[in-house]
């Protein structure tokens, strides 16, 4: 079963809600259900350029529907790329990196809000709390790794937040 098939259904059957509406604001913007969205990706660029592409239209969409943006607060790969369109487009941004990572992840100055964990549970348990939802964009193991487990615990119940990924035609 593709990933994406994968995802909707783990989430349909956790209970999730029906995929993305939005109304048009007193601004004529687009504005979504969701306050805050979760985007898994990888800590490296990758190796297509349409991966960086995604990673910045993501955040664009997102500042255009007024969502704001939770991550694994590394400035580096498409997470970085991600959280500066974001935060450059004036939505606000919650990264959320154990403190042994921050050498290795954050180059440079951080971005939005930042909140140091004490590890990858916590880290992965508090990226859940804050969001509303989650998109998985291309990356490595450690995308992997958040994807499954968010997957896994909709399967348990444990969260009703849909999950969704944006893998084929990149
Ligand atoms: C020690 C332990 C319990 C590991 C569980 N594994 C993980 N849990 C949470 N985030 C992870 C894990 N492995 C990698 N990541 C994070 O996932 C992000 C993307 O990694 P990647 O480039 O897709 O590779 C990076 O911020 C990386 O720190």
């Amino acid at each position: 079963m593709a990933v994406e098939a994968m995802a909707e259904k783990e989430a349909g059957a956790a209970g999730g809600v029906a995929p993305e509406s939005s109304v048009v604001g007193g601004g004529g913007e687009r504005l979504s259900r969701f306050r805050r969205i979760c985007v898994y990706c990888g800590s490296a660029k990758g190796r297509k350029a349409s991966y960086q592409d995604a990673a910045v239209e993501l955040g664009k969409e997102l500042v255009e529907r007024g969502i704001d943006l939770v991550y694994g607060g590394g400035s580096i790969g498409l997470m970085g790329l991600v959280s500066h369109a974001v935060h450059d487009g004036g939505r606000h941004v919650i990264g959320v990196i154990p403190k042994s990572l921050m050498p290795r992840e954050v180059t440079g100055d951080p971005v939005g809000e930042v909140r140091a964990v004490s590890g990858m549970h916590e880290r992965k348990a508090e990226m859940v709390r804050f969001s509303d939802a989650f998109i998985a964009l291309p990356g490595g193991y450690g995308t992997l790794d958040e994807l499954l487990e968010v997957l896994t615990w909709a399967q348990l119940g444990i969260h009703k937040k849909p999950v969704t990924t944006n893998f084929d035609s990149l």
